[in-house]
């Protein structure tokens, strides 16, 4: 048994460390195709604003994760103090640089400056994060492919296709949460497989009850372990994107570990499939990343794109 799981847990982890494998080991294939038929090495810009430590280390996961794929890499780490207007220009140049075809600028950004102007400055084309209303509008209208599609919830989606196959129509879908990055673009994703979908969030009444009836739980909140057990239909799939550091100190004096929303152990003994934490959301992120930035690549050279 993987990642210390109690032995009652009866459902399958899904083990999305080795899906994310699969997917950055098919973008690195398609990488060489695109470069052999004319195309530019898919390049990545990051944009950080500000020494958030967990930041950092995402920011430093995607450029690494970039590079090993041949992808053409840079990022631009700013002091906190920067103003909108300079992020704003740094983001105007990268629009214009051919050799760059994926703009990502790390979220949150510091208070003095306005994000949605910072995500609408990027071009469309260029947006793989997929946070600009025009690829937030595609995704809405049903043209998936035609946008760029947030990173998180695409990985999501992938992960519940590997359980239950392509074909999810008909199923009762739960998410948990309605951020612009998660909860929202998930729901679409789920809608547009022909999922019944509810949207939970903190005004929700009886959390408990929407879940027993979901054959599908995205949980995207930011609360450690708050889907318990009992919420839980037998059979269910559950999806934790969650990333919650607690106390830990069992592990000694000031330790701490990671948890999802979704208590694991209760969930597991009963539910079909489950997604650790770490391991299961979190990696397919950066791998969804890489695969739209391979996408807009493919897009700006004219050339067919790959299926995710
Ligand atoms: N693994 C990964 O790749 C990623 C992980 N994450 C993690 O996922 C989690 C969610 O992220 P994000 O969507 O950005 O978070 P946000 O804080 O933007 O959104 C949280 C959502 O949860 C809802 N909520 C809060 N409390 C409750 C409650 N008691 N019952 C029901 N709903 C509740 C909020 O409702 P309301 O709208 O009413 O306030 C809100 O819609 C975080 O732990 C984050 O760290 C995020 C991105 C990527
Ligand atoms: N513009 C923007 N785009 C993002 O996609 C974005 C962002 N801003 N801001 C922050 C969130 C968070 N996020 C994660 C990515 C990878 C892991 C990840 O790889 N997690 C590992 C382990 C992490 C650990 O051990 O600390 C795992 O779950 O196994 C987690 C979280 C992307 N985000």
């Amino acid at each position: 048994m993987t990642h210390g799981q109690s032995s009652s847990a009866k459902a399958a982890v899904i083990d999305g460390k080795a899906v994310a494998a699969e997917i950055t080991a098919k973008v690195a294939v398609e990488t060489g195709r695109l470069i052999e038929a004319g195309g530019l090495a898919p390049g990545l810009a990051v944009v950080l604003v500000g020494d958030d430590a967990a930041s950092q280390v995402y920011v430093g996961a995607k450029g690494r994760k970039a590079s090993e794929l041949g992808f053409h890499s840079v990022q631009h780490t700013l002091p906190l103090s920067t103003s909108e207007a300079e992020v704003l220009a740094i983001v105007e140049q990268l629009n214009r640089d051919p050799a760059i075809h994926g703009i990502l600028v790390q979220l949150p950004l510091p208070r003095h400056i306005d994000t949605s102007k910072v995500i609408e400055a990027i071009d469309p084309a260029k947006d793989v994060d997929g946070f600009h209303p025009i690829n937030v509008g595609r995704l809405a209208i049903g043209e998936r492919d035609r946008a760029l599609v947030s990173c998180t919830p695409a990985g999501c989606l992938l992960l519940v296709k590997r359980v239950l196959g392509d074909d999810l129509a008909g199923k009762d879908a739960l998410v948990i949460g309605r951020s612009n990055i998660v909860g929202k673009p998930m729901a679409q994703l789920l809608l547009q497989e022909s999922c019944t979908v509810t949207v939970a969030h903190s005004r929700s009444r009886d959390l408990p009850e929407l879940a027993r009836k979901a054959d599908i739980i995205v949980a995207a909140v930011g609360r450690p372990e708050m889907v318990r057990g009992d919420w839980v239909k037998p059979g269910a799939v559950i999806i934790d994107v969650g990333m919650n550091r607690i106390p830990a100190p069992e592990r000694g004096e000031g330790k701490t570990r990671l948890v999802g929303d979704v208590a694991y152990d209760e969930a597991a003994a009963v539910a079909s499939a489950i997604t650790p934490v770490p391991g299961g959301v979190g990696p397919m992120t950066i791998a969804m990343l890489m695969a739209n930035t391979l996408t807009a690549a493919c897009r700006a050279a004219g050339k067919p794109e790959p299926k995710f």
